[in-house]
């Protein structure tokens, strides 16, 4: 590719380290999680949010579990200023629940800073100053030790402001751009500002490491983490945390990585908004936790209110393959993912498995507030039997023989293909309805009864055949038998083979069955068709009836016998039948 040569590495390798944590296959508890939802993502947004929006996605965050939420930069706007001094009036911080605000190093921002806390309770304040060769060389034009400074001054006066506040504010600091500073002196940064601080084990202090451009691959960013770990001073008085952006695409795989490392906490966004690519999505880190039965401690029970939320008070859209979250994400079109999944499911449904072990899903759906009607089956050109058969069972209860299943889902297929458009349950069962049940054209069943002569049935129907009402007669060693005899007889139609099935449809006094019959002529063509009623003799005859008139050119053959019976005959038939 053209201008490869523009680009080098703008990371640094750290020193040796003990990489004993890459043995370890996932963490086994949940992070500190800070939302910057609120900060971060907000400042990334072409519309930052409004005071009410503000309001509503906090709401939303205290209502998952968020602990940890950063409400703003209280010193960039005055909606930003406004809105902590809104959660202070209102009475809206739970006891339970820190805010935390971000500043710049520099005096008059951190004294807004400080003037928006007043009367908060549980406070963390964030201080930022920005340390890598790139911004040291390009933006402040400083030395390392300048630069340090920066945030040892910074550091001073957040403690000085916190003391004659009488207040009990946590602190934390971001060596700003740590990806691309060198890690001895991302070390010797934060080392100095702990000494200001000097954390204690009741009062905590935060270092937080941001990689504010992804600049690596993940395990390089993780070792760099071990690094700062097992580097730190007060290390058992330091909370860890990590702020990983989206640059490469890795921003969870990053934080994933960085928590086996050694990091105690994740700042990041529902969803991954933020700057540029994004902040990491901790949906997808906390839910990844989850699928591998570790609990995140945060409630993500109804996402698609979650995920509308987000998109009303953000106006960003979740991408329909966002993991966990996306419109799409558990959905099968395709034919052998939809036939392993219904399987799964009816393995689930006879109780095999206490773990979610379904293929193709990784979690269960139900899990996240999604259903398997309309989120996982879904029907188009590229679906089979299984998918097919089983949106007919889970909607409507209709559990074809498994040939007849086959046969249906090629003439779905057809359809959707033809349509160019997915095919919902509704209109799935449209097609059936319409071409596989009670199918009244070229013969419609008007009545009909059964006698037992000796050994033996007779069967006799009123037909409605091309505008004639016909009566056909048959014999047979059972009363289904001699009905399709009488119509085989009358149409001159040779069945060489037949299935047959039935089942309930409803349960109760009025309940209807429906039938299935498969029939198979000489030259080895079968037609299916299905038969409902509330007789289960009368649904088998619809079915029978269904399937004979889905044969090849039976409308011709109709047509050309044109049989009629006498009309004394038909009233006098419908006499009787009406009696039966
Ligand atoms: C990676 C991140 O997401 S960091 C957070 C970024 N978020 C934001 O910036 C959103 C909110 N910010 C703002 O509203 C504004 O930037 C304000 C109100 C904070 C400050 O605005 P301004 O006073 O206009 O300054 P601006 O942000 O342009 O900063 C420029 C000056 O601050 C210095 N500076 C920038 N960041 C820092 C820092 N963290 N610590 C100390 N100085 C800093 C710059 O070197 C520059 O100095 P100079 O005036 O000597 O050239
Ligand atoms: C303020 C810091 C933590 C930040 O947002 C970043 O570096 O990405
Ligand atoms: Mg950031």
């Amino acid at each position: 590719m053209r201008n490869v040569e523009h680009y080098k590495k703008g990371y640094y390798m750290p020193p040796v380290v003990d990489m004993s944590w890459a043995y370890k296959d996932c963490p086994d508890k949940a992070p500190v999680w800070c939302s910057v939802d609120l900060r971060d993502g907000n400042q990334a947004l072409i519309i930052p949010m409004s005071l009410d929006e503000k309001i509503e996605f906090y709401k939303t965050l205290v209502a998952m579990g968020f602990k940890e939420i950063e409400v703003g930069f209280p010193a960039a706007s005055e909606t930003e200023y406004e809105f902590l001094r809104y959660l202070v009036e209102h009475d809206m911080i739970p006891d339970d629940v820190t805010v935390q605000v971000l500043t710049q190093a520099r005096e008059h921002i951190i004294r807004k800073t400080f003037e928006a806390l007043q009367g908060v309770k549980n406070a963390i304040v964030h201080v930022y100053n920005s340390t890598s060769f790139a911004q040291r060389q390009q933006v402040f034009r400083m030395s390392k030790e300048e630069i340090k400074q920066i945030a040892v001054d910074g550091a001073k006066l957040l403690q000085r402001l916190t003391d004659e506040a009488g207040a009990d504010y946590r602190f934390e600091y971001s060596p700003e751009s740590f990806t691309g500073t060198e890690p001895e002196y991302a070390l010797e940064v934060c080392n100095a500002v702990l000494d200001v601080w000097k954390p204690t084990a009741d009062r905590k202090a935060i270092i937080n490491l941001p990689s504010t451009v992804q600049m690596s691959m993940p395990h390089v960013f993780a070792a760099q983490i071990a690094y700062m770990s097992q580097n730190l001073k007060y290390r058992d008085n330091v909370v860890l945390s990590v702020h990983p952006h989206n640059d490469r695409g890795t921003g969870v795989a990053d934080a994933e990585m960085a928590l086996l490392a050694g990091a105690d906490r994740v700042e990041g966004t529902l969803f991954g908004n933020g700057e540029r690519t994004g902040n990491v999505d901790i949906v997808t880190v906390a839910m990844n936790m989850f699928a591998l039965g570790v609990d995140p401690q945060l409630d993500f029970s109804n996402m698609p209110k979650l995920v509308d939320t987000y998109e009303r008070v953000t106006r960003m859209h979740v991408h329909p393959r966002q993991p966990y979250a996306g419109q799409l994400v558990f959905a099968a079109f395709s034919g052998s993912h939809q036939d392993a999944i219904a399987k799964g499911m009816h393995f689930r449904e006879e109780g095999n498995e206490q773990y979610w072990t379904c293929p193709y899903l990784y979690i269960d759906p139900h899990d996240v507030g999604r259903t398997y009607d309309s989120d996982v089956i879904r029907i188009n050109s590229q679906s089979g039997k299984g998918g097919v058969g089983f949106i007919m069972e889970q909607n409507y209860g209709i559990d074809m023989p498994k040939k007849m299943r086959e046969d249906f889902s090629y003439f779905v297929k057809s359809v959707s293909d033809h349509k160019h458009q997915e095919l919902k349950p509704a209109e799935i069962y449209d097609v059936f309805e319409q071409n596989y049940l009670n199918v009244g054209w070229p013969l419609k069943v008007e009545n009909f009864f059964v006698q037992k002569f000796g050994g033996q049935w007779i069967g006799k129907i009123l037909v409605k055949a091309d505008e004639e009402e016909v009566i056909l007669e048959g014999r047979g060693n059972g009363q289904l038998n001699a009905i399709s005899n009488a119509i085989c007889e009358a149409y001159g139609i040779e069945i060489d083979n037949l299935v047959y099935s039935e089942h309930d449809l409803d349960r109760g006094s009025d309940s209807r069955g429906i039938a299935y019959f498969g029939l198979t002529d000489k030259q080895g063509r079968t037609t299916w068709g299905a038969g409902v009623d509330t007789d289960t003799m009368t649904a088998s005859i619809f079915a029978f009836i269904t399937a004979i008139n889905r044969m090849e050119g039976m409308a011709q053959r109709v047509r050309f016998r044109h049989l009629t019976s006498d009309p004394a005959a038909v009233s006098e038939f419908k006499a009787i039948a009406g009696q039966h």
